[in-house]
């Protein structure tokens, strides 16, 4: 089977000459269906700089990247734009969510954009709220949610529609523990539904939520570990539970 992720000899330099930063080495990696990764590392080491070229918000300076078995540097800039609006969400640590939509509005504009009628739209939009337990907060706007809603909505927007790859970055940065760990439950779930997902994550405590673990050290993947059974321990056929949840 195609895997929605695969990072061939990846490399980024930025600047040139003695300013140079070369913050990517020969990067490999490749994510499966289902799969989900952490990606964890020092300060600088790269992780970022991983995952923005894994999303095709940046290009690489060598190697290829294929997304569902797309080489990306074979494409015009208009197929990549619109590869990367179906297939990947993005979760990231500020939510990035626009102020002036609500929170369904915010999760059906990459649909609308990409040409779906504003009707499926709103419908596609709602079951994704309904799905994260937000349906009744559909018309609210980003600064009347709480900060765990508000990454929800993130989360909804980048799981919408046909998506197979979810790259989040440090996607549980502002949350409480009992929120960041709910977050965990919607990413580990979606992989169940068939998603891959990245993730870039300093505390190890999340990271055991993957099936892999990436370490990234001076622009190099060093070593890959499968975690020792953590929250994934306690799945049941619903879905991970933990704290409150699995008492
Ligand atoms: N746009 C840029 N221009 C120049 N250098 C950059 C740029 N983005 C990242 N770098 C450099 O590339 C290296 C890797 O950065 P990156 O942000 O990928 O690291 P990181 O592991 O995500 O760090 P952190 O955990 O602190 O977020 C660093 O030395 C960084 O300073």
């Amino acid at each position: 089977m195609t895997a929605p992720l695969e990072l061939r000899g990846v490399s980024k330099t930025y600047g040139e000459g003695p300013a140079a930063v070369q913050a990517l080495i020969g990067a490999d990696l490749t994510v499966a269906a289902g799969e989900m990764v952490a990606v964890m590392g020092p300060s600088g080491s790269g992780k970022s700089t991983l995952l923005t070229i894994a999303g095709s918000l940046e290009e690489p300076t060598g190697g290829e990247v294929l997304i569902e078995g797309t080489v990306l540097s074979g494409l015009s800039r208009d197929d990549r734009a619109r590869l990367r609006r179906r297939h990947i969400g993005y979760v990231f640590q500020d939510f990035n969510l626009l102020a002036g939509l609500t929170a369904v509005e915010n999760i059906t504009m990459p649909l609308e954009l990409d040409g779906v009628r504003s009707r499926q739209a709103r419908r596609q939009g709602l079951a994704a709220l309904e799905e994260l337990g937000l349906a009744d907060r559909a018309d609210s706007f980003p600064d009347e949610l709480s900060g765990g809603q508000r990454q929800r909505v993130a989360l909804a927007r980048a799981l919408v529609g046909e998506r197979r790859l979810l790259l989040a970055d440090e996607p549980t940065g502002a949350l409480d523990s009992h929120s960041g760990e709910g977050v965990m439950r919607l990413i580990r779930s979606a992989c169940h539904g068939g998603a891959a997902a990245v993730l870039v994550t300093h505390d190890p405590q999340l990271a055991s939520w993957a099936d892999r673990v990436v370490f990234v050290r001076d622009g190099e993947i060093v070593d890959s570990t499968t975690p020792l059974p953590g929250p994934e321990s306690l799945l049941t056929p619903g879905g991970p539970l933990t704290g409150e949840e699995s008492r």
